[in-house]
């Protein structure tokens, strides 16, 4: 692609907006773009908006003169719309972390002015750094007289996206291996928009902009800048292949950090010692991993009895902070507002899935019991925890007549009268569970075995010894 003035340009950089939002819009209008707490950082003026279509190319589907074309209304009906026009920039995202590494393009290049730098060599590293790539940097910038930066690529700054703050500590360690370079870290917040291909192109060019000559890249990365190095304006340099590496050189710092819990090892002089030991700190295996143990089932099929001896056998073995968010106690005291429709049991399901992923997030273990009958949020509840750790789905599969015959606080027979509506089992559904981790009948053993099955397959997949 290519800019009107003929610039080469690989990714449109757009803003995606619901197409209601889209429909209530007219072109010439100023959007004010806010950060999470609304503070103002720009201006948009609308002057085109853009269809995606699913080669991931945009499409220009009307301009002002255009807006009645036949298609849009189809168009519009399909997904998010893209808007562009001019950007005023009002001033820079606020960051709370590693300020000194976030200088703007502007900065660097002074700074690159200032010291007399005319040659600056780029690395943009995905993980950490080892000991190949870190060598062949740091000779070629020495027999070039090339300054060194690192870019790092970090997420869009949301509280969840934080993974770069064990991937900078690795860098610090790295640079301090190589005191004399005195080589620039510098943070730059950026969203892949794109294809791997066109967000390497713009990455080139963005290093470009900040001063940069040269780009080090791995040998594959290279066939791809190489065809377009003239349009680039900088020089793609590729980190030379040494053979007794190049299998771990394709890790990512999880990968490897799994390899070195399973205890294979890292050839000598692959990497810093700190590096590794930072790596493996920052992807722990699962045995010092958190964790979500989801009990569901029908009222009274046993999940409060299971999670309560459960708690007490995990408190014996020590270790992590244990949760009990069971389904009562929840209701309680975090959505005593909801009712049991099917909207308000998912919203439930829900609250109880974020408080779950947030302690396994900080490396506790949430035991959580509700009934949780509907799949498609138990399936969100897993996506949403398994993103921080470990998720065991038990369905607690007791038979309805078994959960009836027990009727312990006399619902099924409100139910049964018609005197409760919408109790799950007798007049509102209950979706068994697919694919759980665990099925536990509770109407023929009892509650130590059912621990017992619990904590088996918990020390099979890693979480505990057993
Ligand atoms: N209509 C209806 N359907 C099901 N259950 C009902 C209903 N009304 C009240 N109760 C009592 O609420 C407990 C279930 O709450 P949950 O939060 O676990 O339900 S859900 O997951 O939101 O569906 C459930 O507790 P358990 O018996 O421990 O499962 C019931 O005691
Ligand atoms: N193996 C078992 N596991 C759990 N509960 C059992 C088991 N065997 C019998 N029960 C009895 O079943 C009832 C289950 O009630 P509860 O734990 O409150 O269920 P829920 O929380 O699913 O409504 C209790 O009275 C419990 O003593």
């Amino acid at each position: 692609m290519r800019l009107a003035d003929g610039q080469f340009w690989p990714v449109p950089i757009v803003l995606a907006v619901s197409k209601k939002f889209a429909g209530s819009l007219d072109l010439g209008e100023t959007l004010a773009l806010r950060d999470g707490e609304g503070v103002l950082l720009a201006t948009l003026l609308v002057e085109e908006q853009w269809l995606p279509d699913k080669n991931q190319e945009a499409r220009l589907v009307y301009e002002s003169e255009d807006a009645s074309h036949p298609g849009v209304d189809a168009l519009l009906r399909s997904g998010d719309v893209y808007l562009s026009g001019r950007l005023q920039a009002v001033e820079l995202p606020t960051h709370h972390d590693y300020r000194h590494y976030r200088q703007t393009p502007a900065q660097l290049r002074d700074h690159f002015n200032a010291n007399g730098c005319s040659q600056v060599l780029a690395l943009q590293p995905h993980h950490a750094i080892h000991k190949a790539q870190w060598e062949a940097a740091c000779h070629y910038a020495k027999t070039h007289k090339a300054a060194l930066l690192i870019q790092c690529h970090v997420g869009l700054g949301q509280p969840e996206d934080r993974s770069h703050f064990s991937r900078i500590r690795c860098h610090e360690y790295t640079l301090q291996q190589s005191p004399e370079q005195t080589p620039q870290l510098n943070l730059l917040n950026h969203a892949s928009r794109s294809s791997e291909t066109r967000e390497l192109l713009l990455t080139a060019l963005i290093l470009r902009n900040c001063g940069c000559t040269h780009f080090m890249v791995s040998p594959e990365q290279g066939g791809i800048l190489r065809d377009y190095e003239a349009d680039l304006g900088i020089c793609i340099i590729t980190t030379p292949t040494i053979a007794n590496h190049a299998p771990l050189l394709v890790l990512s710092d999880a990968e490897l950090s799994h390899h070195l819990h399973a205890g294979l090892p890292v050839p000598d002089g692959f990497s810093f010692p700190e590096v590794l030991a930072e790596i493996q700190n920052a992807y722990p295996s699962r045995l010092h991993q958190g964790f979500a143990i989801f009990l569901t089932g029908l009222s009274g099929s046993g999940k409060s009895t299971i999670a309560n001896a459960l708690l007490v056998k995990l408190m014996e073995m020590g270790g992590r902070t244990i949760t009990l968010l069971d389904g009562d106690v929840v209701r309680k005291h975090l959505s005593s507002e909801l009712n049991f429709s099917k909207e308000h049991r998912d919203i439930n399901i829900r609250r109880i899935g974020f408080v779950a992923s947030e302690i396994v997030k900080n490396g506790g273990i949430a035991i959580c019991a509700p009934i949780a009958p509907y799949t498609s949020v138990r399936r969100e509840v897993r996506s949403m925890v398994s993103s921080k750790g470990g998720f065991i789905e038990v369905h607690v599969s007791t038979p309805l007549e078994e959960c009836e015959k027990r009727d312990r606080k006399g619902l099924y027979a409100k139910a049964r009268a018609g005197i409760l509506k919408g109790f799950t089992g007798i007049d509102d559904p209950y979706e068994i569970p697919e694919n759980p981790e665990l099925r536990l009948d509770t109407s023929n053993q009892t509650p130590d075995q059912c621990i017992e099955q619990i904590l088996l397959t918990l020390a099979e997949l890693g979480y505990i010894t057993h």
